[in-house]
């Protein structure tokens, strides 16, 4: 059936359906309000409310000089949405990418409402950056705009740990994090909660153990999780481990590379294809992850990567048949134009709002299931509550308890062995260490929050984005009618 579909388009011709398709698509915020329409049928919350989450609470427009090397002045639009701030403090990522609207800025931040709602994190959605390709700026100058616009989120009161709290995104890293909370403190020096103002800062700075990796961790414990689930497996005709499926990767940065890796390392899944914007690289066989990666970093493309055929026109490799294809590079990369000639099973989104309107409706209508961002990628601000939780608390994951707990297991393991009339094993049990704290805190979220997708979309006979939407807007309604701002 897959087959013939993409059959068909080849036959009909790119150019003819990319004309037939290239009709605008809607809007990034409008595609937010349809998604939160559709699934509105299915809650019990009154229209009112529903009207309410089609609307951003405040969002802060700027312009921002900087001083370049040369002591030319430069200006940037700057950006910071708040969706909803239902519960405090809200939160959501920072964006340095070219050509940002402010349209996407709204719609990124009601998305994360949804996103930490489905994951049952406490926060409202915002989101925010700013429209600068960082890569062509000196650190310096980089440096100087990062703290300009933290500072001008500070006067506006659209930063602080217990109002708004900014984590990374595309183009931004722990290095801009840790710029934006020093910024912070040097305004707020009596703050004792300064530490709170961001997420994904460095180590030394307050940051949590496997922050970088928690996008792509926990998008492969929700991918697992799904596909145990035997409707979906034999609904696409493959078994339920992740293993013996092929994989296409389409972005290659944070996010795009850790899924590479612990699919490839944890399951020995088969990540045939790696598409990034400057090429692509393509093994039937598998690709070697770890030396792609050092390639990459090396070459800043996966163009000429010895381990696999390259293709200068990474849509070759998007339109290669798989079975999972993984959209982890930006907004609508799978969209009318190039979604006749995918050749998958399953969309599963690492990217936020990877895939168009237009585009979802034809690949649904093949029989292509899409995993919804909302729930995949949700690991990355997953572990960033989990590092607010340990700024506000002043204190790492399992400090009061690791030992308390190791002391524990020992008496249990004594009573066994008593039982049994055997010796107590010599030598230390182990004890957890932060990231195997993280880690399995992040597992449990994830796996809640696919159970709870899976049961609403049995329950409705719908799919599994309209099942995350209805249960994000149930949970926040009841927040609301319960919560601190109900009047
Ligand atoms: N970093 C995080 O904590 C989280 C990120 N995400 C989402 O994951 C996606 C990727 O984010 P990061 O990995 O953090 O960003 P990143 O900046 O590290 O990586 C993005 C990668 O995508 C590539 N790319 C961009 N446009 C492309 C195109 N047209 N075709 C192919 N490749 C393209 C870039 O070259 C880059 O390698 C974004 O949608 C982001 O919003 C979602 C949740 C958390
Ligand atoms: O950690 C955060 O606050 C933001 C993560 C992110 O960019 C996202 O979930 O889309």
């Amino acid at each position: 059936m897959l087959k013939q579909a993409a059959k068909k388009a080849f036959q009909v011709g790119r150019s003819q359906i990319y004309k037939q398709h290239a009709e605008k698509e809607a809007g990034s915020f409008s595609h937010l309000c349809t998604l939160i329409d559709r699934a509105a049928t299915y809650t019990r919350t009154p229209a009112s409310f529903i009207e309410s989450m089609k609307n951003c609470t405040h969002v802060l427009e700027l312009t921002i000089p900087i001083k370049r090397d040369d002591g030319t002045l430069d200006f940037f639009n700057g950006y910071r949405a708040h969706h909803s701030n239902h519960t405090l403090p809200m939160k959501g990522g920072t964006r340095y990418v070219p050509n940002m609207t402010v349209e996407d800025v709204e719609a990124l931040s009601g998305l994360t409402t949804m996103k930490l709602a489905c994951v049952d994190i406490p926060f409202g959605g915002a989101s925010g950056g700013i429209s600068v390709d960082p890569t062509q700026l000196s650190e310096k100058e980089l440096e100087r705009l990062t703290r300009r616009y933290a500072h001008e989120l500070f006067k506006a009161s659209f930063m602080g740990p217990g109002l708004d709290v900014l984590g990374p995104d595309v183009g931004t890293n722990s290095k801009i994090m840790a710029w934006m909370m020093d910024e912070y403190i040097q305004l707020a020096p009596n703050d004792t909660e300064a530490q709170g103002v961001v997420t994904g800062k460095p180590e030394a700075s307050g940051g949590i153990h496997g922050r970088d990796e928690a996008d792509g961790f926990g998008f492969c414990i929700a991918l697992k999780q799904f596909f145990l689930n035997q409707n979906l497996a034999e609904s696409i005709e493959v078994s339920s481990n992740l293993h013996d499926k092929t994989y296409i990767i389409h972005g290659f940065g944070t996010t795009g590379y850790h899924i590479a890796k612990f699919l490839h390392e944890k399951e020995k899944a088969k990540i045939i294809g790696v598409v990034e914007g400057n090429g692509a690289t393509f093994n039937k066989d598998g690709l070697d992850i770890v030396g792609l990666k050092a390639h990459y970093d090396k070459h800043k493309t996966v163009q000429g990567f010895s381990g696999g055929d390259t293709y200068t026109n990474g849509e070759e490799v998007l339109y290669k048949p798989c079975d999972v294809l993984i959209p982890a590079g930006d907004l609508r990369s799978i969209n009318s134009s190039n979604s006749h000639f995918l050749n998958c099973k399953v969309v599963a989104e690492a990217a936020n709002m990877p895939t168009t309107f237009k585009a979802e409706e034809l690949l649904t209508s093949r029989g292509v299931v899409i995993l919804p961002d909302v729930v995949m990628n949700s690991g990355g601000i997953v572990s960033s509550y989990f590092e607010y939780v340990k700024n506000i608390g002043h204190i790492s994951p399992g400090k009061l308890t690791k030992r308390w707990e190791l002391r524990a297991n020992e008496s249990i393991m004594k009573y066994i062995a008593q039982l049994l009339g055997t010796e107590m094993p010599t030598g230390e049990l182990a004890i957890a260490s932060d990231l195997d704290i993280v880690r399995a805190a992040l597992e449990d979220s994830m796996i809640s929050a696919v159970k709870n997708t899976e049961n609403t979309a049995k329950r409705f006979a719908i799919g599994y984005r309209d099942a995350a939407y209805v249960n994000a807007l149930n949970r926040i309604y009841e927040s609301v009618r319960f919560g601190q701002n109900a009047a």
